[in-house]
């Protein structure tokens, strides 16, 4: 970051005085313009400059008064937004340069909230007195609440339904749409509203965290298994920043799933108010409001998922990252970065504590923790009374699920099925837990062996039976399922390969035709008010069964659920990425965590052909050292994260042979540096996405070195045609 300097003027000489300016345009640097006489320009002002015939909207990153012999163009004028707070300002062109993007690109990102305008009016429906034509349980809910205006998504929530009975009881007149009164106010959090009442452990480990947060900068890992108070204890030291500065400002971090009406629920009980909150699916207006919220110091508080993170805070005093093992933190669209990685150096830029909460803790932070760069404080209890469930391995070689009826492909053995029918006997409820959306991950032809994929694109169509349709998830594209294969002509020879949680529902329906069965996924829960209302039904006992991807895996609390079946507990080891293990332990342990979490003991029972997997052998005997020691052992063996670090860069283009001799040229230039491997170009393993064909790239560093510098001294010397596209992806997580 160019240092500000303001030279004193100097009688003799005519001086300037000159702005630096990124603007918001992939410009690889800040460019000059004259500050005109009598305009009130200081650091993180916005401005309007002219660029080429262009006028950009940018933001003053420094001040200079000196001398200049050829004239500067002029800072056209000022937009009325509120400044960026010169440590934000500086996190951000630190972030920009960390993930090799260039700073205007960046900052463009962080300022999005500012490109609509403010709101004027906000809509909300209230309730006309008219009654429905049909009455159901969730209709009466949100007629009870509507006796005041709300807006669409405040209305579903509080009634705990999906926003889709709101708009059919304003459809049918129920409700009328009408203008909210307008309402600026920010409720501010009451530290003291409702504090928690911890046990002797929660004390502990509380009392430590004040004495972190006396250290400013101070890096804390805490480490408590699932259903312990990790979220209660974090709430009480954010009670305890917001009390002790009036200024201070705090985020809790949460992945983007996980942030539910329940969580909220806790939020609001704690500190009284509404939470500002910060994920993708908040509207304009709301965002605008909390980006300006943020920038003057308004809002103190603030719950959201990664992105919230480069939000413009005047004073952070306290990061939470909960859950900081999950790998949605990690951004693998647009900039890549990983908000953990990041957060943590915001934290040391504004002296603060943060703090990152798990029951399966990311090698990395574990690592740091056990190298005292962090503070490691341990809960080792659940709460209460409540238990850890007992796990058991089912080896699948030996229980192979049959056919069934209808000569259909089974997926449950027979451990399994004995064990819900136990269940379900004493009025208890089950989660099957598969990560896999849909019906089937794979249609094939059976006549000529065709695996249907979206067109130009490597990755197979997933089907989807409730909507009949053959689903990309990579790119979003989707078709019917056709009656004649498409490539053979064949009628009728398309079939279905491997379960997703739309099949296991099918398998459930036959074989427990009695019990209440529902499917918890990011497509039966598309959005928060439809995924409290799920959530309700299963607390109130409204459901036996769930069967449920990791939309279900966290965070909730079920207290009559007690056992837990894992359909494929091999499921994420196959595609043999650095973290396929590490993901797949974390993930069940938080699964199989969601059993017993009250007074009744819970089970966990895991479907695996692999019972002698290390993942399996840890999880079957609650050894979580045991794994890390083994998966520690074996990054450390081969020099990666966390005991080196890498970077990914992807080249795609649509023209294949451009592609190859660009990247075939581009190896040519790998400096030679000590400590710095290269590996690649490699066809990335969805060689074809869209199209667009994809090459990789796989730098691994010594830990100690400078990788990005080496990225950006490679990238320099050789200039890259604009038909193709480069990613950079520092720390990747994603290897495809
Ligand atoms: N001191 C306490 N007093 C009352 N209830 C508590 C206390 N500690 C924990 N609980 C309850 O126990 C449950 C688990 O607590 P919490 O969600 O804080 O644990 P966690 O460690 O964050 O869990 P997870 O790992 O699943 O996120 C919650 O329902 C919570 O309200
Ligand atoms: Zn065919």
């Amino acid at each position: 970051m160019t240092p500000v300097t303001e030279y004193l003027a100097d009688s003799r000489e005519k001086l300037t005085l000159t702005a630096k300016v990124v603007v918001l345009a992939p410009v690889p640097e800040a460019l000059d313009y004259a500050v005109p006489d009598g305009m009130d320009i200081a650091i993180g002002d916005h401005v309007v400059v002219p660029l080429g015939h262009a006028k950009v909207r940018g933001l003053v990153i420094g001040l200079i008064r000196e001398a200049i012999d050829f004239p500067l163009k002029p800072i056209l004028s000022k937009p009325d937004d509120p400044p960026v707070p010169e440590n934000s300002l500086h996190f951000w062109l630190w972030a920009a340069n960390w993930t090799v993007t260039p700073p205007g690109t960046f900052l463009n990102g962080c300022l999005r909230a500012l490109k609509v305008a403010r709101a004027q009016v906000r809509l909300g429906y209230v309730r006309t007195g008219i009654e429905p034509a049909r009455i159901t349980k969730a209709r009466e809910r949100v007629i009870e609440t509507a006796i005041l205006p709300m807006g669409l998504g405040e209305l579903a929530l509080a009634a705990g339904v999906s926003e889709g009975v709101v708009t059919g009881l304003a459809k049918e007149g129920v409700l009328e749409k009408v203008a909210l009164p307008f309402d600026d106010r920010i409720p501010q959090p009451d530290p003291d509203f409702a504090p928690a009442r911890l046990n002797p452990s929660q004390s502990a480990a509380h009392q430590l965290l004040q004495m972190e947060m006396a250290k400013g900068f101070a890096p804390v890992l805490l480490d408590g298994v699932t259903g312990s108070g990790k979220t209660e204890v974090y709430l009480e030291s954010v009670a305890d920043v917001l009390r002790a500065d009036p200024a201070a400002q705090v985020l809790i971090l949460l992945p983007e799933i996980a942030l539910t009406q329940a969580v909220l629920g806790r939020l609001k009980a704690r500190f009284g108010v509404e939470v500002a909150q910060w994920h993708a699916n908040i509207g304009n207006s709301s965002r605008r409001r909390i980006w300006e919220g943020v920038a003057t110091g308004k809002i103190r508080l603030v719950v959201g998922a990664r992105s919230a993170l480069f939000l413009p805070y005047v004073r952070l005093g306290l990061i939470v990252i909960d859950e900081e093992h999950d790998s949605s933190y990690k951004q693998e669209e647009g900039v890549r970065y990983h908000a953990r990685d990041l957060a943590v150096f915001r934290a040391r830029m504004d002296g603060a504590m943060v703090v990152m909460a798990s029951a399966t803790p990311s090698l990395e932070t574990l690592t740091n923790a056990e190298k005292e760069r962090y503070t490691w404080i341990r809960l080792e209890k659940r709460h209460g009374t409540a238990v850890l469930p007992d796990i058991e391995l089912i080896d699948m070689k030996a229980h192979a699920p049959g056919k069934g009826q209808k000569n259909e492909q089974m997926w449950l053995s027979d451990i399994l099925v004995a064990e819900v029918w136990e269940t379900l006997k004493r009025r208890e409820q089950v989660l099957l837990f598969l990560n896999r959306r849909g019906y089937a991950p794979l249609v094939l032809c059976k006549a000529c062996g065709e695996k249907m994929s979206a067109p130009n694109t490597d990755s197979w169509l997933v089907e989807h039976r409730s909507s009949g349709r053959l689903v990309c998830h990579l790119t979003g594209f989707s078709m019917r399922k056709p009656k004649i294969c498409p490539h053979c002509k064949a009628v009728d020879s398309l079939v279905s390969v491997g379960p997703g949680v739309e099949r296991i529902l099918e398998e459930v329906q036959s074989r427990f035709p009695d019990a209440r069965a529902e499917v918890f996924s990011s497509d039966t829960v598309p959005d928060a008010a439809s995924s409290a209302a799920l959530i309700r039904r299963i607390e109130d006992h409204d459901i036996d069964i769930v069967i449920a991807t990791q939309a279900a895996a966290k965070g909730h609390n079920f207290p009559n659920l007690t056992l837990v079946g894992i359909v494929d507990a091999d499921l994420g080891l196959k595609g043999g990425d650095l973290r396929a293990a590490e993901r797949t332990f974390q993930l069940l342990q938080q699964a199989t965590g969601r059993a017993g979490r009250s007074v009744k003991p819970g089970k966990a029972l895991l479907q695996t052909y692999t019972p002698e997997h290390p993942v399996m052998q840890a999880l079957a005997h609650q050894d979580r050292e045991a794994f890390y020691a083994y998966e520690g052992m074996s990054r450390e063996m081969a020099g990666f994260p966390p005991y080196g670090r890498l970077a990914a860069l992807i080249l795609q283009a649509k023209d294949q042979k451009l592609l190859d001799r660009f990247s075939r040229e581009l190896a040519l230039f790998i400096p030679n540096t000590d400590g710095i491997d290269v590996y690649g170009p490699a066809d990335a393993p969805l060689a074809l996405v869209r199209g667009q064909w994809r090459k990789r790239f796989l730098v691994r560093a010594d830990r100690n070195r400078d990788l990005q510098g080496f990225v950006n001294h490679w990238l320099a010397a050789i200039k890259r045609p604009n038909a193709i596209r480069l990613i950079v992806d520092i720390e990747p997580y994603s290897f495809l």
